[in-house]
């Protein structure tokens, strides 16, 4: 479970006072139930980057608690800040492996990070990770000799390595195709049913939330004006991007409800949120 109570951030330049600076979230309150995937769209700039850097402790907010697996991050230690990141795990646009690294020695540097384990153990965890993301025969090769997806799929193998029951996504599908995209969304919807993994998704790509998202949080200048609850996600048809666009655009709630295909519309378009 992931909770934020009236969270607000603001960031200064050099020489600004504490009631100057830019706010980029203001009053955020959000609910994540364990076990689900919860996406975050938003025009650029709107606060999405900086909700997830809260949710692993990156970020301090000035107002308000976040709470990650009943932990208040809010007021943590340093020390105790990286032990609970250990069960949050963290996949970027950019993928940021270590190109000298590599790939089972980029999927063990959490364990190592983290200590108390042998090499022989880190190793084995490491080829169990490659294997469950389909690329145990990739482990001697280096980043640079990897397409985007599998760049991508080494970056999930990384964050699950240390076995998290949160895994933050900063726009995972961003830098790739429309097919390596689907591959990646099925990669993450295996992680979250069969680990039962919490997955929270930052994404601009409104077809992305649409197909991997039980719920959706439209944010929008700092504040989330909607969160659309999985009947109104699994409503949503496909694929109709007009519909999401129009949530950024205003800041009025769209009334769902008026747009809504029938149950026998929805079937006869095939939409499903978790077609691909
Ligand atoms: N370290 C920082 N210092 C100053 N301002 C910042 C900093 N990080 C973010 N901001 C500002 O806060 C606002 C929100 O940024 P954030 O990166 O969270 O938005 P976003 O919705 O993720 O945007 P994008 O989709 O473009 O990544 C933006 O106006 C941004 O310029």
């Amino acid at each position: 479970m992931i909770s934020l109570y009236g969270v607000s951030k603001r960031y200064y330049e050099r020489g600004e006072r504490a009631d100057q600076g830019f706010e980029a979230l203001s009053s955020v309150s959000l609910e994540i139930g364990q076990g689900k995937i919860h996406g975050i769209i938003g025009a650029s700039g709107a606060g999405k980057s900086t909700l997830l850097r809260l949710l692993n402790g990156l970020e301090k907010p000035d107002e308000g608690d976040v709470l990650v697996n009943g932990q208040n991050l809010t007021g943590m230690s340093e020390q105790h800040l990286r032990q609970a990141r250990q069960s949050i795990g963290m996949i970027f646009q950019h993928f940021n492996l270590v190109s000298n690294r590599t790939v089972i020695g980029n999927v063990c540097m959490p364990l190592e990070l983290a200590g108390g384990s042998s090499r022989a153990e880190r190793t084995a965890r490491g080829m169990e990770v490659l294997r469950f993301v389909g690329l145990e025969d990739k482990a001697k090769q280096y980043p640079a000799q990897l397409s985007g997806g599998q760049k991508q799929r080494v970056a999930i193998a990384r964050a699950l390595a240390s076995r998290p029951s949160v895994l933050l996504c900063d726009e995972p599908t961003s830098s790739l195709d429309p097919q390596t995209t689907s591959g990646i969304l099925d990669v993450l919807r295996h992680v979250n049913q069969t680990l039962g993994v919490t997955i929270v998704v930052v994404t601009h790509e409104m077809e992305v939330a649409r197909r991997l998202c039980h719920q959706i949080s439209v944010m929008k200048e700092g504040r989330i004006i909607r969160t659309l609850s999985e009947a109104e996600v699994s409503s949503i048809p496909e694929p109709q991007p007009d519909m999401l666009t129009s949530l950024l655009l205003h800041d009025s709630a769209v009334d769902m409800t008026d747009r809504n295909v029938s149950a026998s519309d929805h079937t006869e378009q095939g939409g499903h949120r978790h077609d691909t």
